[in-house]
């Protein structure tokens, strides 16, 4: 029997508060996710001294989850917010320290791929295409984390629509948020706003490290990794310490963007991490007005470099005003109905077809 988010959510509202309230009625659960009778959501306390009160809650919310026909597994954490006794942030917690040491790549336990969203060259629109691959793939039944590791310019927590900082239950895992079906980090939620990085060399490795680590991401079948545009310190930590599934190279069809995109090709080339497919963005302009196409960077040239260099074409974006002001209103297009949704649609579906989601 299938599980729903709402039979969930009935479930949660039966568990009584010390209050007379309920778990769900005093607005007390997080990040609620439900995929194939798997269920996680987070309890979320204003301080820590209720969160020591509420441990039988959880207990009880644990068991009547468990409890809905269909549901084969129950993670849930306890988290406080709000005024904190000692420090807010526990000293492990602290984002960008020196990195442990590894031997080799690692897998990381629970995630059966790593996709990362690469492209030579800034602004060709790496992260638009992260957020609404994301989404396309959740609605199409794949569980998907979102890791925004463009450590210099995060901007998933404004395409997504999140920006609360991320709580830690332990001082040692980090929950991620969820939107639009996705979970997701970025390093963007853990700084302050406007607070510009700095970190070079090992303190950006350890970021990142804590990122991928430390993340509570749960059991996902994908993780999209939206990276920093070109070929620097972010994509060679990646690539060298964990085992990526592969890379998919975004470019607009200009040729100084294909040019670019070669650079960051034969980067991933000599990491040898492999290259998914090439993905044409900004290809054709549809007035919403008069219906009339243009190619107003060209169009076709993305198509005929993964040609040239035997690595497949994944296919093409139009650009569109919608998908502009959709990314920027914290709502992927993906996550609505019409053309733009389809064509992420078709990508996230041709990603699936050929396993690499
Ligand atoms: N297909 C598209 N149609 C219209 N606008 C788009 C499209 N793709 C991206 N954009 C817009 O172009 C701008 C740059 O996109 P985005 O931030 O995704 O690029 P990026 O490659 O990740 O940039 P950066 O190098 O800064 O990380 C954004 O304002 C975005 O909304």
């Amino acid at each position: 029997m299938d599980v729903t988010r709402e039979k969930i959510v009935e479930a949660l509202g039966r568990i009584a508060l010390p209050d007379g309230k309920d778990l769900v009625s005093a607005d007390l659960v997080r990040a609620l996710s439900v995929t194939d009778g798997a269920v996680r959501f987070v309890i979320e306390v204003p301080d820590p001294a209720v969160a020591r009160q509420m441990e039988p809650v959880l207990k009880a919310a644990e068991a009547a989850a468990q409890a809905v026909p269909g549901v084969t597994s129950v993670s849930a954490v306890l988290t406080a917010h709000g005024p904190a006794p000692k420090p807010a942030e526990p000293p492990s917690l602290k984002i960008g320290g020196h990195p442990t040491p590894q031997t080799g790549p690692q897998q990381i336990s629970g995630i059966d791929r790593i996709v990362a969203i690469a492209s030579g060259k800034g602004g060709v629109g790496k992260s638009t295409l992260s957020s609404n691959l994301a989404v396309a793939l959740a609605r199409q039944g794949r569980r998907v984390g979102l890791l925004d590791a463009d450590i210099y310019g995060p901007s998933q927590p404004r395409m997504m629509g999140v920006n609360k900082r991320p709580g830690s239950p332990d001082g040692k895992r980090i929950l991620p948020l969820e939107a639009h079906g996705v979970v997701m980090m970025s390093i963007g939620l853990m700084l302050k706003e406007g607070e510009a990085v700095v970190w070079r060399g090992p303190m950006l490795m350890g970021a990142l490290q804590q990122l991928l680590e430390q993340v509570f991401w749960g059991e996902l079948d994908v993780l999209i990794v939206d990276l920093p545009p070109g070929t620097g310190d972010v994509q060679l930590t990646l690539c060298q310490r964990t085992h990526m599934t592969g890379a998919i190279v975004v470019s607009t069809p200009q040729d100084v963007a294909l040019i670019d995109a070669r650079r960051a090709i034969d980067m991933f080339g000599k990491l040898k991490t492999p290259i998914l497919g090439l993905v044409e963005n900004m290809s054709t302009y549809v007035c919403p007005n008069c219906g009339h196409e243009a190619h107003l960077f060209g169009h076709g040239g993305v198509a005929a470099e993964a040609e040239a260099l035997g690595v497949p074409f994944l296919g093409e974006v139009p650009l569109s005003l919608e998908i502009r002001q959709a990314g920027d209103t914290g709502v992927p297009v993906a996550a609505g109905e019409g053309p733009m949704a389809e064509a992420y649609a078709r990508l996230a579906a041709r990603l699936i077809a050929g396993g690499m989601a």
